[in-house]
């Protein structure tokens, strides 16, 4: 059998692509999986490194406005629509998935121009433009969120709550191994920080005083990853600040982790961005949270996903306008002082934890798949 996956822009549609695109061939044990990505996207990075088959199209997003960029992306668009057609009269799938980003939008399109069946996958509490628009012409939208569903308002039918695909080494990666990856000190409380595929940048500037002040504590230890882009002004502001990190041993200053099962395994506390899979991995592994979700997500859709958690006492909420070094900090003592306020948080994380989601939406896929074996 073979299969087709687009999805990327970032993480938080790649991931789950590659999640989805295993667990098919675990289950079918004989599956030919193609991605569709492009070539300036996370994706280009990500999944040759996973070992699949990758091809591009040359596809962009709109411009919220009116603007000469936006008739080129359209002319485009179009032109990635006859690529898509191409790739996959050439590929013969017997089912196209679209995990979401615009690059999913040609891909689907032309899989259903050609009868092929088609499962997109919904990650976020307020479903994308691409997925909106998918919706009239895909046959199944797996979502991660229940909430999602009423967004679909033509698509109702199609709506299946799977839950959010996470990768399995999140639920096999042991405390210890995260421990062992990290050189992190099983003694100390762990506290993991991470603002998103991308970093964020107004996490990291309050992140400073959370240094400051942590900076050789014997009993708490901090995993920070910053994004690609701001990882040497971080580092250099840290170093600015006094902070001595090849000395201090309880702070650690990453770029990008490719072993975020591992440091998840490990952590007793998150600092997070609201990304929608993210929160499916802290959730998964039940970790307590504070999340600060990303104010120019479309839609403020990062604020929805969060207040989820917040609503079932698994996470507590910071708006991003709001966020400093010293709110920041005091919500971080507040919730490591309190054993069993962390604790509880942790058990009511680990209740919205759907670690099944990815083999969901394979049988999922793969039912649609057996209506058109070629
Ligand atoms: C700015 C924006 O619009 N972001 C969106 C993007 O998020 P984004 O890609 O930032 O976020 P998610 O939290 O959903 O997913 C990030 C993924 O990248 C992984 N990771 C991250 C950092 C790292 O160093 N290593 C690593 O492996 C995480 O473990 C996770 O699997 O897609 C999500 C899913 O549609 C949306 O909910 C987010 O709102």
């Amino acid at each position: 059998m073979r299969v087709i996956i687009s999805g990327g822009g970032t993480g938080g549609h790649i991931y789950p692509a590659v999640t989805i695109a295993k667990e098919i061939v675990k289950m079918t044990g004989s599956c030919q999986v193609l991605f569709i990505g492009t070539k300036g996207g996370l994706e280009a990075d990500i999944i040759p490194k996973e070992g699949f088959s990758f091809q591009t199209i040359e596809v962009r997003g709109l411009e919220r406005r009116l603007s000469f960029r936006n008739v080129q992306t359209i002319i485009k668009t179009v032109s990635s629509l006859w690529q898509s057609l191409a790739i996959i009269r050439s590929f013969r799938p017997s089912v196209v998935v679209g995990t979401g980003g615009y690059v999913c939008g040609p891909v689907l399109l032309a899989a259903s121009i050609l009868k092929i069946p088609t499962v997109i996958q919904e990650q976020n509490v307020i479903p994308g433009i691409t997925n909106r628009i998918l919706a009239r012409f895909v046959d199944r939208i797996a979502v991660g969120y229940q909430e999602a569903a009423i967004h679909f308002k033509y698509a109702q039918r199609k709506v299946v709550f799977t839950g959010n695909p996470i990768r399995p080494e999140v639920m096999s990666a042991t405390r210890s191994e995260g421990q062992a990856v990290f050189g992190l000190d099983p003694d100390k409380l762990t506290l993991l920080v991470v603002g998103g595929s991308q970093g964020a940048r107004s996490i990291n500037t309050a992140m400073l005083q959370v240094h400051k002040h942590f900076a050789n504590n014997p009993h708490v230890q901090i995993l920070h990853v910053t994004g690609q882009n701001e990882y040497n002004n971080i580092v250099n502001s840290i170093e600015q600040a006094g902070i001595d990190l090849s000395s201090t041993g309880n702070i650690i200053i990453k770029p990008y982790i490719y072993n975020m099962p591992q440091a998840l395994a490990a952590a007793d506390l998150a600092v997070f961005r609201a990304g929608a899979v993210g929160l499916a991995e802290i959730t998964a592994r039940g970790i307590p949270a504070i999340l600060i979700p990303y104010p120019y997500a479309s839609e403020n859709h990062q604020e929805y996903n969060a207040r989820v958690l917040e609503k079932q006492g698994a996470a507590i909420t910071i708006n991003d306008s709001e966020l400093d070094g010293s709110k920041l900090l005091g919500a971080i003592e507040n919730l490591l002082n309190v054993r069993e306020k962390l604790d509880r948080m942790g058990v009511n994380s680990k209740k919205l934890g759907r670690s099944q989601a990815a083999q969901a939406i394979a049988r999922l896929v793969l039912s649609l798949a057996t209506y058109n074996r070629q």
